[in-house]
């Protein structure tokens, strides 16, 4: 049984996917902003397993519309076989990225998991972007705007086979929150494959406590939960420290509430924190503010009320 008691990190430091250098630094950062202490403040047995290792950023430019599609492939099987392995020991992963690319290896495992054990699964995409592109409607050729899609059986062979099962997920086991800039090919596609999303101009109607009650909906005791946190879900302001940063996002509040309702659900058994990048961050701030909000996820509140 996976127990939020006992969690593995896992850093994948590569920027192989991503548009701008710099999310490779990630994993060293968000250490330095003291996640394994935080953690441990909150009773959760916690090893870091380190760093996996993988080829180096050849920086160039896309071929068939994918930019380093080799090297994108070797980090994710890598990643896939750490995620998958903490899973089976009966501990919960929590992959530090990275760009978002990684993200399809660490939901392949986590869905292979699943199959295993007979587990349904649910994805809760925390994002500013759908990342929903395929090699045909992308606009950089950049692989971190692309994994939901790939996880979705719409890719590459090489990568959408990863966790052994094509497709890895169903789009309806995906909920996306905060969505805010998806471009314009993708956004038919994301139609057209009924992704579920919660993008800003909802949560602004609707509030962040509405729209987690309907993305957590229908979970039960059978249910792993999966959270994928791409770090520019937040507003830049309080999070500058990403690649692809997009104006309007959830505030430092709405945010909070966001992490405590899952962690209220007592379902998350797995987490991805994703596309920091310490070149472009003020004084680590950025990583302090994912820390924290990773606590509330562990449970941390500064609720009154009993
Ligand atoms: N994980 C991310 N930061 N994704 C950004 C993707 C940006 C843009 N939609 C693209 O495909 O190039
Ligand atoms: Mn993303």
């Amino acid at each position: 049984m996976t127990s939020l008691r006992n969690v593995s990190l896992i850093g994948a430091p590569t920027d192989v996917g991503a548009g701008a250098r710099g999310a490779g630094m990630g994993p060293e950062a968000i250490r330095v902003a003291g996640l394994r202490e935080a953690l441990r403040g909150r009773g959760v047995d916690v090893l870091d397993r380190g760093n996996l290792a993988g080829p180096s950023n050849p920086w160039l430019p896309p071929v068939d519309g994918y930019r380093h599609l080799d090297e994108v492939v070797a980090w994710n099987r890598a990643v896939h076989d750490a995620v998958y392995s903490e899973l089976k020991t009966g501990r919960m992963p929590i992959l530090l990225g990275g760009d978002h690319c990684l993200g399809l290896g660490s939901i392949a495992a986590v869905a292979h998991h699943c199959r295993d054990v007979g587990k349904k699964l649910r994805v809760l995409w925390l994002d500013a972007h759908a990342d929903f592109n395929t090699s045909a409607l992308t606009p950089s050729g950049n692989i971190h705007g692309m994994p939901v899609a790939c996880l979705c059986g719409f890719g590459p062979q090489e990568l959408i086979e990863i966790g052994g099962h094509v497709p890895a997920i169903q789009a309806k086991w995906v909920r996306q929150i905060g969505i805010r800039s998806v471009d314009e090919g993708e956004r038919r596609f994301v139609h057209e494959q009924d992704l579920e999303v919660f993008d800003m101009r909802f949560i602004d109607e609707m509030g962040m406590r509405h729209t987690m009650e309907l993305a957590l909906a229908t979970l039960d005791d059978n249910t792993h939960l999966h959270v994928s946190f791409d770090v520019d879900f937040l507003d830049p302001v309080m999070a500058p420290g990403v690649g692809t940063t997009v104006p309007g996002g959830p505030t430092y509040r709405e945010a909070h509430l966001c992490m405590e309702m899952i962690h209220d659900t007592g379902r998350l058994a797995s987490l991805d924190v994703m596309e920091l990048n310490p070149a472009l961050d003020e004084r680590n701030k950025t990583a302090l503010v994912a820390v924290d909000l990773i606590e509330s996820l562990f449970g941390k509140s500064t609720l009154m009320r009993k």
